[in-house]
């Protein structure tokens, strides 16, 4: 790989994967998502994969699919969870610029379905997690999109925005 990828990150429903694909269109550069990367692999989507195997074994599923990437040019938008794997972040920084979709807690708890299987542990509520991996994705994100309510097309065009104005691809 080279730098010549876009890495979305952030919490679940924060938009990677609709953000990342309006990017694809924009930019002409092809779409992956590391969650269908994982179930095309595995047979089992991310949710069926931790109820069958747990959390561990989803984790280290993950991070092998990460490290085993190598495209160029592409729109990755990646699993919520990816941010507890230090290697695979370093991995996806060395060949791209990572963007995180900062997106307040009140707008993801509308939009996350109930019975969600995130990355976290037994008995960690939804705002537990979100504490937990703010200062992850902050750490990580080369560029930091305050989402609030802007609909998936602005998003998308302001990320373009700056990528293209700062001549970072
Ligand atoms: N900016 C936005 N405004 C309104 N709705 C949005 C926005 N971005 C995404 N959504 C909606 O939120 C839901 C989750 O979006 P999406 O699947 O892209 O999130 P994700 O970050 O990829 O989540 P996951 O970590 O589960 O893969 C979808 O129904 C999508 O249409
Ligand atoms: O943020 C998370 O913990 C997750 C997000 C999804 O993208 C999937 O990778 C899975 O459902 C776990
Ligand atoms: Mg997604």
């Amino acid at each position: 790989m080279n730098k010549s990828n876009i890495i979305m990150i952030g919490m679940p429903s924060s938009g990677k994967t609709t953000v990342g694909s309006l990017l694809s269109d924009k930019t002409g550069k092809s779409f992956l998502d590391t969650d269908h990367l994982l179930q095309s692999i595995t047979g089992l989507s991310p949710r069926d994969y931790v109820i069958s195997h747990g959390l561990e074994k989803f984790l280290e599923i993950q991070e092998k699919v990460i490290m085993d990437l190598s495209v160029e040019n592409s729109i990755i938008a990646t699993g919520g969870g990816v941010i507890y794997s230090k290697e695979a972040m370093e991995h996806l920084k060395k060949n791209g610029i990572v963007v995180y979709l900062k997106t307040d807690f009140e707008i993801l708890e509308n939009r996350v379905a109930q019975d969600r299987k995130l990355a976290r542990k037994d008995g960690k509520s939804f705002y537990d997690t979100y504490l937990e991996r703010i200062p992850l994705y902050e750490n990580y994100g080369d560029i930091l999109i305050e989402c609030k309510e802007k609909p998936s097309s602005e998003i998308s065009e302001e990320i373009l925005n700056i990528i293209q104005s700062d001549n970072i691809l």
